[in-house]
C-alpha cells in the first residue's frame, strides 16, 4: 500500500534502490553466515553426549534450583561421561572430569581466558589478576610472581601466629564441649591475616564484631554467590534494581574507600621515609609495627613502572583479598570437619604435633611447619574430598579436540574438580578419608592431573603457598590445644558448590582442651 502521484492511495511495487539493495543483501549473507557458523557450533556440541536439551533455553530447567541440588545437578553431568556438555541458554558448556581431559586444558598456554562467569567479579576486582586476560594478564602474573617468593612469605609467619594466638582465645571460651558453630571464628581469623598481609592494615575483625569492612567483604562474597546461579540477576540494571544489588554496590564501596585510603596512606608513609621520617609517617598511619605487605611490593614497581596507577593497585588487592579469604576458610572448616569425624587419624596428628612442640605453647616456625609430615598429607586429603574451588571455567577462543570431541571456539570448558578428585582410578574408594593417599611413593605413580585443587599450569593459584602456610599455623595450632569433634556424620553432610564449596549448615563442632 503506497501514496499514488494523484494523491490516491493503492498498491504500488516498491522498488528498492542500490544502496539499499546492497545494505539488504549484506544483512542477508551475515544473517546466513552466523546462523550457518551457529549451527555449526550447535551440532559439534551436540556430538558430546549430556542431558536433553530444550531450544532456546538449553538446560536451564534442569539447574533451576537451589544451589545445594545445583551443585548435584551437575554432579549428575558427569555422569555422561568425562567429557559431558550442557547449555545454559544460549551459552554451551562443556564439562570435564578426568585427569586426561583437563590436561587438554590446564596444560595449554593457549586456553587461558576466564569464561564470563567472572564477570560478576569485576565491580570488585576490576581486571585483576583472576579476571583479566591476555598480555594485562600475562605483565602481572610476571610481575607478582616475586610477591610470593618464600623468603616473603616468612616475614608473613607473625602476622599468621598472632592472629592464630587471637583465634585460640576466642575458641577456648567456647570449648565446653558443647556444639557450636566455628565458621565464622574462623573466616574472622582468614579476613584478619589476609587484610593485614595484603593491605598491610590490621581491620581487627575478630575482636571488632561490628568492622563494617570486615562484614562488606563477607556479605560481598556471598552476594556474589547468590548472583552467579540467577541468571535473572546478570544484568546490571536489574540487579541494581534489586535490594540485593544495592546492598552489592555499597559493600563495594565500602571495601574500595577503605582500600584508596590505604594506598594513599601507604603512599605518604613511602615518601615520609624518602624524607627520612619513615618511622613518625608509619607509626602515625599503621600502629607501632610495621612489616612488607603485598602493597608494599606493588607500590614499589609503581614507583618503578609510572603505567602501575593507584586503581591497578587496588585491583590487585582486593584480587588478593578475595582470592586469600573465602579459600582458606573453607579448606580449614572442612579439614576440622574431617578430623571431628576421623577419631583415629586425628590422634595420630596430635602424636606428630605433640612429637614437634613438645607438649609447650611456643609459637611455630617455619623448621616445624616443614617438620609437620602427617598434618600435610590430611590437608592434601582434605582438599581433594572437599575442594575449596569445586570448578575452573575458561572460555576457549579457537577449536580444540579433546578425546574424539571437536569443541567449538566460544564454549565455555568447566572442569569439574569435586568429581576429578574423586575418579576411582587414581582414588579407589574415592569417598574414604585416606591422607595416606599422600605419601611420596603413592603420589608419584599419579596422572599429575588427578588432584588439582589449586588448578594447574600457568594459570595456577599464586598463592598456594601462602595458604598452606597459613592452613599449617592455623590448624596445627587449634589442634595442639583442642580435640574436635562433628555430630554430623560423613553422609549427611550438605555440601553447598557455588565459586567455594561450603558446608550448607555451617560447621558445628564439640571443643575440648587438650590441657
Ligand atoms: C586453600 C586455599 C586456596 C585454594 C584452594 C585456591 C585455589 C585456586 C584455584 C583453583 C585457582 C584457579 C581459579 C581459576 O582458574 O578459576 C586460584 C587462582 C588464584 N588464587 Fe588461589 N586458592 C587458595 C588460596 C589463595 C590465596 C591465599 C591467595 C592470595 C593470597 C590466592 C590467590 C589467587 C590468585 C590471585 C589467583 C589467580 C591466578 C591467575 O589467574 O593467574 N589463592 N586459586
Amino acid at each position: 500500500m503506497g501514496v499514488m502521484e494523484d494523491g490516491r492511495f493503492g498498491v504500488g511495487i516498491w522498488s528498492p534502490g542500490l544502496p539499499t539493495y546492497i545494505l539488504l543483501t549484506t544483512l542477508l549473507a551475515v544473517g546466513m553466515t552466523w546462523l550457518y557458523k551457529r549451527q555449526q557450533k550447535v551440532w559439534l556440541v551436540e556430538q558430546i553426549p549430556g542431558p536433553k536439551a530444550l531450544p532456546l533455553i538449553g538446560n536451564s530447567l534442569y539447574f533451576w534450583d537451589s544451589p545445594e541440588v545445583l551443585f548435584q545437578q551437575l554432579y549428575k553431568v558427569t555422569e555422561f561421561g568425562d567429557v559431558a556438555r550442557f547449555w545454559l541458554g544460549p551459552r554451551a558448556y562443556c564439562l570435564l572430569s578426568s585427569a586426561t581431559a583437563v590436561k587438554s586444558i590446564l596444560s595449554s598456554q593457549k586456553h587461558l581466558h576466564k569464561s564470563w562467569d567472572y564477570s560478576l567479579l569485576h565491580p570488585w576486582l576490576g581486571e585483576g589478576l583472576i579476571t583479566s586476560a591476555g598480555k594485562k594478564w600475562h605483565t602481572r602474573r610476571k610481575q607478582l610472581t616475586p610477591a610470593f617468593h618464600f623468603k616473603i612469605l616468612e616475614d608473613f609467619l607473625d602476622v599468621f601466629t598472632s592472629q592464630t594466638d587471637t583465634l585460640v582465645k576466642r575458641l577456648r571460651r567456647k570449648a565446653d564441649g558443647r556444639p557450636f558453630d566455628v565458621f565464622h571464628y574462623i573466616t574472622l581469623c582468614a579476613l584478619d591475616i589476609i587484610c593485614e598481609t595484603a593491605m598491610g592494615r590490621r581491620v581487627d575483625a575478630q575482636n571488632d564484631s561490628e568492622s563494617e569492612f570486615a562484614k562488606a567483604v563477607h556479605d560481598l562474597s556471598s552476594l556474589i554467590q547468590f548472583r552467579q546461579f540467577r541468571p535473572w540477576l546478570h544484568p546490571d540494571f536489574v540487579f541494581r534494581l534489586t535490594s540485593h544489588g544495592r546492598k552489592h554496590d555499597h559493600c563495594v564501596k565500602v571495601i574500595h574507600d577503605l582500600a584508596r585510603e590505604t594506598i594513599d596512606l601507604r603512599r605518604r608513609a613511602r615518601r615520609a621515609k624518602e624524607r627520612g621520617a619513615q618511622k613518625e609517617a608509619e607509626e602515625e598511619v599503621f600502629g607501632k609495627k610495621t612489616r612488607q605487605a603485598f602493597l608494599d611490593l606493588l607500590l614499589e614497581y609503581s614507583e618503578k613502572d609510572p603505567s602501575i596507577t593507584s586503581e591497578d593497585i587496588m585491583e590487585e588487592v582486593n584480587t588478593f583479598m578475595f582470592a586469600g579469604h573465602d579459600t582458606t576458610t573453607a579448606a580449614m572448616n572442612w579439614f576440622l570437619y574431617v578430623m571431628g569425624t576421623h577419631h583415629e587419624i586425628q590422634s595420630r596428628l596430635q602424636e606428630e604435633l605433640d612429637a614437634v612442640f613438645q607438649g609447650s605453647d611456643r609459637q611455630a616456625t617455619m623448621a616445624d611447619l616443614r617438620e609437620l609430615k602427617y598434618l600435610d598429607m590430611c590437608m592434601k586429603e582434605s582438599l581433594r574430598i572437599f575442594p575449596s574451588v569445586p570448578s575452573i571455567i575458561r572460555e576457549i577462543k579457537e577449536e580444540i579436540q579433546i578425546k574424539n570431541y571437536r569443541i567449538p571456539a566460544g564454549t565455555s570448558i568447566a572442569i569439574h574438580v569435586y568429581r576429578l578428585h574423586r575418579d576411582p582410578e587414581h582414588f579407589p574408594d574415592p569417598d574414604a578419608f585416606d591422607p595416606d593417599r599422600f605419601l611420596p611413593e603413592n603420589c608419584n605413580k599419579r596422572h599429575p592431573y588427578a588432584y588439582v585443587p589449586f588448578s594447574a599450569g600457568p594459570r595456577n593459584c599464586i598463592g598456594q603457598k601462602f595458604a598452606q602456610m597459613e592452613m599449617k599455623v592455623v590448624l596445627s595450632s587449634i589442634l595442639r590445644n583442642f580435640r574436635v569433634e562433628s555430630d554430623i556424620p560423613w553422609k549427611d553432610m550438605r555440601v553447598l558448590g557455588e565459586l567455594i564449596l561450603r558446608p550448607k549448615e555451617g560447621n558445628p563442632l564439640r571443643l575440648h582442651p587438650r590441657k
